[in-house]
């Protein structure tokens, strides 16, 4: 999509229906701030409220945004992470020079395995903190069609997602509503501490459109209900017995230190989980 569509795309906006009624829609709204504020298209506010409602940016993040032209969630990922950050964007459509130090574009359809490479060789190996997609499908007007492709496009992003993201990081990618969202969104539960769906006010007048947003990643050895026998390394400043399993703690109460217990997990982090004890030797 290029800025002229985008803000095209503001200016054909329908009226909220009501009968003769000729008030501003959502969609011109955003699109006189985006044009008065310097954004070089309207989405930029709804990462703006992904973000206020969900916590994603902080100080010299490294994020990822996937569909990134015309470069309005650029924008706003780079106000929020400052100099110290990092913003790699990644589109099959050029995006214009931006003019900020902290932002990198890639050309290239993240479809391909060689795209996927070039982003991964980017961010390096610390991985990236936050991984965003605005990835739309080109519309066919047939509901089911344009909805399975939102998927298989957020269904890519997530794939990079877990590639990039350690334990802690977040995702959001978009995704028009339909039969296939429940599944996708469960998919996202599992690598996440937990799943949102968010439509950000700016989104309101696209009424299928809705964000996925997986915070805290978990790349624990453990899933919640696994067993597993223990030995009791410490006992945690509040009082709790500490477990490792491959490198991960795992908060047992009730326990001394050099307990054998048989644990069962209640609870996953991304960075420790809870466990209870279920049969102590
Ligand atoms: C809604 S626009 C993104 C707007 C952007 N977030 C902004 O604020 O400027 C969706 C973008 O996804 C891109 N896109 C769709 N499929 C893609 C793919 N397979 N690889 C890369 N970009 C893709 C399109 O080219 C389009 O620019």
């Amino acid at each position: 999509m290029g800025y002229e569509r985008e803000f095209a795309s503001g200016i054909n906006a329908e009226h909220i229906s009501g009968v003769g009624e000729n008030r501003m829609t959502d969609r011109d709204e955003y699109y006189n701030r985006a044009k008065q504020e310097g954004y070089r298209a309207r989405s930029a506010y709804k990462l703006k409220q992904l973000d206020e409602d969900a916590g994603l940016f902080g100080p010299g993040n490294t994020v990822v945004d996937l569909g990134a032209a015309p470069g309005g969630w650029l924008q706003v990922a780079s106000e929020a992470i400052g100099e110290q950050g990092t913003v790699v964007g990644v589109d099959f459509q050029r995006i214009r020079e931006l003019e900020r130090e902290n932002v990198e574009t890639i050309r290239g359809d993240m479809t391909d395995e060689e795209t996927k490479a070039e982003v991964r060789e980017r961010v390096g190996e610390d991985g990236a903190d936050v991984v965003i997609s605005d990835m739309a499908p080109n519309m066919t007007g047939e509901y089911s069609v344009d909805h399975a492709r939102s998927v298989h496009l957020a269904r890519q992003a997530l794939e990079v997602a877990l590639e990039l993201l350690p334990a802690g990081g977040d995702f959001v990618a978009k995704v028009f509503d339909g039969q296939d969202l429940d599944d996708l969104k469960d998919d996202v539960d599992d690598e996440f501490e937990y799943v949102r769906s968010i439509r950000p006010e700016a989104s309101r007048d696209s009424s299928s459109e809705l964000y996925l947003v997986g915070k805290h990643r978990v790349t624990a050895p453990v899933s919640e209900g696994d067993e597993r026998d223990a030995v009791v390394d410490d006992v945690g400043s509040e009082g709790d017995g500490v477990v490792k399993i491959d490198g991960y703690t795992v908060f047992v109460p009730g326990v001394e230190t050099g307990d054998t217990v048989r644990i069962r997990i209640t609870d996953v982090k991304s960075d420790y989980g809870f466990a209870e004890v279920v049969d102590e030797e």
